[in-house]
């Protein structure tokens, strides 16, 4: 699949954004998550990896709020927000988007977007006392601006009267991430984006994906199963097998690691198998 390359444009800075900090996390007796430490850089496409199980949408969880891990520290923009409930991490600029579709389908394509972003101002005292002072109608075409331009970067300017629910799957995969851009975060998360798309869907979303991150600077987590478009379009890539982290570094490096083939490919298949073969 052509896709754009990510290295080859973006220019991701050396300072660390986010810090996760030996995290663990118990869920009883089971361990999803054991002493996991990694970091990523501001304007980094940062990708996680792993076979079914391995923690990676755990691992998101604990990044935004919505499990609090057993052990370690989630440092964000040099804040320990490790118990930061997670609307308070959406203020900060942690946005995400789900693995299974959150939307509301009798709703508008705007309205969806537009839900999000007022949810979220709602809660900043500024914002409120702004629309007190009389900045209400300003406030309103802010909005609104911001809106029109994330429904003009992902073309989906055709549907933005229709109720989501109307909507292709792929199309409302789209529309889930324009909301999560909407609220205009410094680190968006994204959990399998092109999951269920067929190719060509999938092409769109991984250009989207590249140009957030290389024309509007937006610092990218994204779990995806679908390796060549990982590979593609990551900076950096951490594999993690059975809530540990295998190996961490950029694609190749990865793709050559002898510990990832053989968790993707078992011991047996290393000698004959090429790394290009991998898939999840
Ligand atoms: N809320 C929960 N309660 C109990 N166990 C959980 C919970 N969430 C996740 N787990 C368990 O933690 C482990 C890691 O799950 P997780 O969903 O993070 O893996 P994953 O790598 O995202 O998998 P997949 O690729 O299938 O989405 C699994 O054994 C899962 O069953």
């Amino acid at each position: 699949m052509a896709l754009p390359a990510a290295s080859a444009g973006a220019d991701p800075g050396t300072a660390a954004l986010l810090s996760i900090e030996a995290i663990s996390l118990r869920f009883g007796g089971l361990k999803a998550l054991s002493d996991v430490s990694f970091h990523v850089r501001n304007g980094e496409l940062f990708s996680i990896i792993g076979p079914n199980g391995a923690g990676k949408t755990s691992m998101l969880n604990c990044i935004s709020g919505r499990y609090t891990p057993s052990e370690g520290r989630v440092v964000f923009d040099g804040q320990d927000v490790t118990r930061l409930k997670p609307n308070r991490r959406a203020a900060i600029g942690i946005g995400r988007t789900f693995q299974n579709l959150a939307l509301f389908s009798h709703m508008s394509v705007l309205d969806n977007i537009m839900v999000g972003r007022h949810h979220l101002l709602k809660n900043n005292f500024l914002t409120g006392a702004l629309y007190w002072i009389g900045g209400a109608q300003k406030e309103e075409l802010e909005h609104r601006r911001k809106v029109e331009e994330v429904i003009d970067f992902l073309d989906i300017q055709h549907v933005r009267k229709a109720a989501a629910g109307t909507l292709s799957y792929g199309l409302r995969k789209r529309v889930e991430l324009a909301r999560a851009v909407a609220l205009e975060p410094k680190l968006i998360l994204l959990d399998e984006p092109m999951a269920g798309m067929n190719l060509e869907e999938k092409e769109d979303m991984a250009r989207y994906i590249v140009d957030l991150n290389e024309e509007w600077g937006m610092t990218i987590i994204m779990i995806e199963h679908d390796m060549g478009v990982v590979m593609d379009i990551s900076h950096r890539v951490m594999v993690l097998d059975f809530g540990r982290k295998l190996v961490e570094g950029e694609p190749a490096e990865v793709l050559a690691d002898p510990h990832v083939r053989k968790a993707y490919l078992g011991e047996d298949d290393l000698d004959e198998a090429a790394p290009a073969a991998m898939t999840a």
